[in-house]
Parts: C-alpha cells; structure tokens; sequence
C-alpha cells in the first residue's frame, strides 16, 4: 500500500504544484490519476520514487517513509514507465530493457536473458531485440518502455501517459495488454493520463482531479459513473450528456451497472435484484470485478 498523508509540493519557483493531497493507493490493483493538464498528477507520481521531494506530508510505502530510503536505491526498484517510452537511442532494445539491472550488477548475460523472456512478456517479437528504438513503431517502442519497467521486478509500477502517444487501435491494445500483465504479475500500478475511457477501462480506483489540483472524485468507475460528485465530474465523465448514461441490466450472477455502449461498469449489491435503477445505485453498494478489497495492505 502507499499512502500520501496531507502531502504538499511547492517548487524553487513558488509554483504550488501539490496542495495538501492524501490518498491511499491499494496494493496488487490499478489506481488511475486523471483530470486537467497542471494538475500536479506527474508530481504526485514522482513523489513515489522521490523523482521529486514533498515539501511536507508524508508518502510512505507499506508503511515506510520514501524519506528514509535512499531516491537512487529506491527508484531502481520501482518501475517507470513515461510517455515516447524515454528510450535510449544509441542502445538496442534488449539493452534498454536490461538497463537498470546491469546498473544494479547483474551480470550481462543472466540481465540479457531476462530482457528477452520480457519482451516475450509484453508481447514483442525477440527478433526485434537487437534493434534500435528508432527502428520500432510508436507502439512497439512503449512495449520496450513497458518492459524496462517491469525489468527489475518491482512490486510499483509508475505509468505517466504511456500510451499517450500512440493512435487510438495501438492504444486500446496496450491497454489490454496491461490488464492481462496486471492480472498475472499482480503489481500495484499508479497510471497517470488525461483520458477518462482510458482511466475507467484500467482503474480499479480512479482519482479524479479539477484545475489547482484539487481531488473533484475518487472511487471505483462504477461509483463514480453512478454518482458524481459534483457538475465537474459529471461533465468530465460524460455523464451529464448521457454519454455515460447508466442502466441495470439483471444477469444470472446479480444486478450489472451498463453503460449507454453497452460495456458493464460494475456490479450492484445490496440492492433487492431487480429493483435497482441507476438513480438508486447511490444507495446501494457498487464494486468493480477486481476492486481492492477492504483493508487489503500487502504488497
Ligand atoms: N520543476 C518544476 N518547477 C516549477 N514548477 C513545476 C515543476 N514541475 C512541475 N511544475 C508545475 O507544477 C504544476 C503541476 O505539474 P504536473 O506536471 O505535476 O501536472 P500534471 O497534472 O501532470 O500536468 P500534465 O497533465 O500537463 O502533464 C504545473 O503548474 C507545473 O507547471
């Protein structure tokens, strides 16, 4: 679990990019930072790997504060992914992969080896590993990206825009790459972008930011489509033009919240089967299939 405790973040230039942010990032699932561009969701992402440090609160890490680690050993063991895959040029996939290992001693070859079962992983052809990043398409260079993070093993992978860059079939692709890759390797994923499609298709917990970087909503997709907060989060989740509108559908298991394109957003309980309307979902309790649990810490 990671836990941002009253965190604030003023830079040199007295720009307030975090102000008094809290949030606990569940273990083992997908949290998703998304809103308005200056939100300060990057800078929240590189207080995980003290990329950047608070200028007070607290952000720990299974109950450690990142302080107390020292930010170079720290950040070699937490994944980053960062949009345009930030690959190094002059060095071929399978190297790019086995950067931060060979950094870390591991002996060529085993690091080499590892780097190719990775690409494997995500889905890349090992004849692509003795290229160089410029010779892959957009989508190709993010699997690399996407691979070199998960390199040394790390219970955190941090996402900023990854797929940001790629066209929208690339994208839906390596989105449901990360899914699958979520499901078998079972990280604790912190995923910034500014798509909410793309932040309710892959959060178990969505956080969701208005300008000044202020929290408008937090929740599961399904809470949050059910109910949003406020005018803000409707217009941003589409709610308020029907896009998003919601109905239940009864399925042999139980009572399914649906979007108006059909795609099921979440799961009612509580509610007598049947008799839930959307407008009742706010009264009944909604989870998303593979929602953190109650209290759930390990990592
Ligand atoms: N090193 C820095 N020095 C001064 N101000 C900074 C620095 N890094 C970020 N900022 C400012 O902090 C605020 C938050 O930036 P941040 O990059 O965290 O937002 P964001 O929500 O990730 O934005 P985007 O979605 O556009 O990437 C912005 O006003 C930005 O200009």
């Amino acid at each position: 679990m990671i836990e941002f405790r009253d965190v604030t973040k003023r830079f040199p230039d007295g720009t307030l990019a975090v102000d008094d942010f809290s949030l606990v990032i569940p273990s083992r699932r997908i949290t998703v930072l998304v809103g308005s561009s200056g939100s300060g969701k990057t800078t929240i992402l590189r207080m995980i790997n003290r990329m950047v440090d608070p200028t007070s609160g607290s952000i720990e890490i299974d109950g450690q504060d990142v302080l107390s680690l020292k930010p170079v050993a720290l950040r070699r063991s937490i994944g980053y992914v960062m949009q345009n895959s930030g690959l190094l040029p002059h060095r071929k996939v399978v190297d790019n992969i086995a950067t931060v290992p060979l950094l870390k001693g591991v002996k060529k070859k085993e690091a080499r080896e590892h780097a190719l079962e990775l690409m494997d992983t995500v889905g890349l052809e090992r004849s692509l590993a003795d290229r160089y990043p410029s010779q892959l398409s957009g989508g190709q260079q993010q699997r690399v990206g996407v691979a070199r993070g998960l390199a040394v093993d790390p219970n955190i992978l941090l996402m900023d825009e990854p797929f940001g860059a790629v066209d929208p079939i690339v994208r839906d692709d390596l989105q449901n790459e990360l899914l699958h890759l979520q499901r078998d390797l079972d990280k604790t994923v912190v995923f910034v972008t500014h798509d909410i499609d793309e932040a309710f298709k892959l959060g178990d917990q969505v956080v969701i930011f208005r300008k000044g970087g202020i929290v408008a909503q937090k929740g599961t997709p399904a809470e949050i489509l059910a109910d949003p907060a406020d005018d803000f989060v409707a217009s941003f989740v589409g709610a308020d033009r029907g896009r998003r509108a919601l109905h239940v559908e009864e399925t042999p298991t139980g009572s399914v919240l649906v979007d108006s394109d059909g795609r099921a957003a979440g799961v009612l309980s509580g509610s007598p089967r049947g008799t839930a309307a959307p407008s009742e979902a706010k009264a009944a309790t909604v989870s998303v299939a593979g929602a953190p649990a109650q209290g759930e810490d390990a990592s």
